[in-house]
């Protein structure tokens, strides 16, 4: 007879615990279709092994697989469900945006995000995503986005006479909450009929908390990848108390409030002017019909989406993914490259140089001169642009992607139809085959004659394909204006870094999007 602590209920469902642990362990190392694959066991038998490096490491899993393809080869396998690549030829080809190649998002690290789950950032399906895309594609594509560029140019000047309030005082400037504040600015300005500057306030601090709330998202997000009940959970909570126990909560909710308040009041604008909500047809449909004044939200309304797709919360996800993902990735984006200028006097002297020659002294009044489309020809300045989006990386690793209608051959191998590849910017970015002494800020690269086609094969930072950034075109462009606006000619303070290292503004932990090491102080500059 067995003794009773043996025959327990508890040590039952021990018992078949164990049993089913090694026998799922057993099929996913022996007889998955993944089984084939190199990598180190634990990490092919559990989801735990990625666990410690990206929570109880805080996001450094890029740098471990980093290491394990360096063991293991250029594909291998992640975690029981999802394979990593490091060639960069693959990467063309995951990343695809043809219209055979049917890519899906493996969204698995981004679902719960409750306010945006319906928006095409989130969305897995190939065609329902192509679809969601379109008329958002149309608002950033390359001709829209220039045509956008007085905008962006005025709104980029609030950075200069924000920091003329401060001339010669010493102050200190934290400037995240800057970059966060002309950068939510900017947004508003292309999406909403009422213009916002939030440049004017006194106190850019509260403003600024959104980029740390953002910074909160992006770090919680990996928390609620590995265990989606937490979202579930999140959700179940009514927000009136979710909002008391956690004020990241109520930042973001804030934001959607605006969102929604602006879109709201667009929408009663146009039932007042007895504009109809009716779709286009595809043919009407161009962006010749977009002129430099039609706001993000009144395109969307109008736009030939079926009505199901235009609802308020349809709309308010994409007004909000694009509010989020501008208010976030800008600022880090740009305190990577302002530090990386600031620390290199030389690199700064033939900025401002190249700007002063430029743009001379009509910078001061953009009505008499587009000095806008002076910027295009600055070399150095474009060059400074993509060195800077290089280091930030955008996300370390990005989200996998999987066809799940083919087979994916590769080498000696056969990629499952539905397993998701996935691959990292932080190992595009920094192969010293592309860019020799990766690590280091060195515009020059990218000046004509020195610029090699494999340096935008391995450019990872805004993603790739089908999926790319949406507001890739607008990222140069502000991001452009932004440093013509701090290093060009005119009236202006100087800048010198106050406190700051390197690390405290690199790039260092695999989020949503690429974070600074916990700790990091951010960018902070004297104004003298
Ligand atoms: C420095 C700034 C930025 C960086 C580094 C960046 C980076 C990226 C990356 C890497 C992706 C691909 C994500 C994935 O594969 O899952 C992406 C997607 C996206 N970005 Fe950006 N982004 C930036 C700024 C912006 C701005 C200003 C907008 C505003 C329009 C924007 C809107 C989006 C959207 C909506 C998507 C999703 C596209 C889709 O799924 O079809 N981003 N971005």
């Amino acid at each position: 007879m067995l003794p009773e602590s043996v025959s327990s209920p508890t040590v039952v469902v021990l018992a078949c615990l164990i049993i089913y642990m090694c026998t799922l362990s057993v099929y996913r190392l022996y007889f998955s279709p993944l089984a084939r694959f190199p990598g180190p066991k634990l990490a092919a038998v559990s989801g735990w092994y990625e666990f410690y490096y990206d929570i109880i490491q805080d996001g450094q899993y890029y740098l471990k697989v980093e290491k394990l393809h360096r063991k293991y080869g250029p594909i291998i396998r992640i975690n029981p469900w999802e394979l990593h690549a490091s060639d960069p030829v693959l990467f063309s080809h995951i990343y695809s945006s043809g219209v055979k190649q049917r890519v899906e998002k493996y969204a698995w690290s981004q679902k719960g995000l409750r306010l945006i789950d319906d928006s095409h950032i989130l969305t897995e399906s190939h065609e329902l995503h192509r679809l969601r895309r379109k008329p958002l594609a149309t608002f950033f594509s390359p001709r829209n986005t220039e045509s956008m560029e007085p905008v962006v140019w005025k709104v980029s000047q609030r950075i200069r006479s924000r920091l003329q309030k401060l001339n010669g005082s010493g102050s200190v400037m934290v400037m995240e909450d800057l970059f966060t504040v002309v950068s939510a600015d900017l947004v508003a300005a292309f999406s909403f009929d009422d213009e916002i500057d939030l440049t004017q306030t006194d106190e850019l601090q509260p403003l600024g908390s959104i980029y740390s709330t953002l910074q909160t998202v992006a770090r919680v997000s990996a928390w609620l990848s590995h265990f989606s009940w937490i979202t579930a959970l999140i959700n179940a909570i009514p927000p009136s108390f979710l909002m008391r126990l956690a004020p990241t909560v109520a930042t973001n909710n804030r934001l959607y409030s605006l969102v929604k308040k602006q879109f709201e009041s667009s929408r009663a604008v146009r039932a007042s002017s007895s504009k109809t909500d009716d779709p286009l047809s595809d043919d009407e449909f161009t962006d010749e019909l977009l002129s430099p004044d039609t706001k993000l939200i009144a395109h969307l309304l109008h736009s030939n989406l079926p009505p199901h797709e235009r609802t308020p919360n349809r709309v308010c996800a994409e007004l909000l993914t694009i509010f989020m993902a501008t208010i976030f990735n800008i600022p880090r984006a740009m305190m990577v490259t302002t530090y990386h200028i600031l620390a290199n006097p030389d690199i700064k002297a033939k900025l401002c140089g190249e700007l002063n020659a430029l743009l001379g002294p009509g910078v001061d009044s953009p009505q008499e001169t587009p000095v806008w489309a002076l910027l295009n020809k600055a070399e150095y300045l474009k060059a400074c642009v993509k060195e800077g989006l290089r280091l930030f990386f955008g996300a370390l690793r990005g989200t996998a992607r999987r066809n799940l209608h083919a087979p994916i051959a590769y080498r000696d191998w056969v990629i499952p139809p539905g397993t998701p590849v996935g691959m990292s910017a932080w190992m595009l970015n920094t192969d010293p085959e592309v860019y020799p002494d990766p690590l280091v800020f060195r515009p020059e690269r990218w000046l004509p004659g020195n610029h090699k086609p494999e340096m935008d094969r391995n450019f990872a930072s805004l993603g790739k394909g089908s999926r790319t950034c949406l507001g890739i075109h607008l990222v140069y462009v502000f991001m452009r204006h932004l440093l013509a606006a701090m290093f060009g000619p005119g009236e202006k303070p100087e800048l010198r870094l106050f406190e700051t290292e390197e690390s405290d503004v690199a790039t260092a932990v695999s989020g949503l999007s690429g974070l600074a090491k916990k700790g990091a102080r951010g960018l902070r500059v004297v104004v003298e």
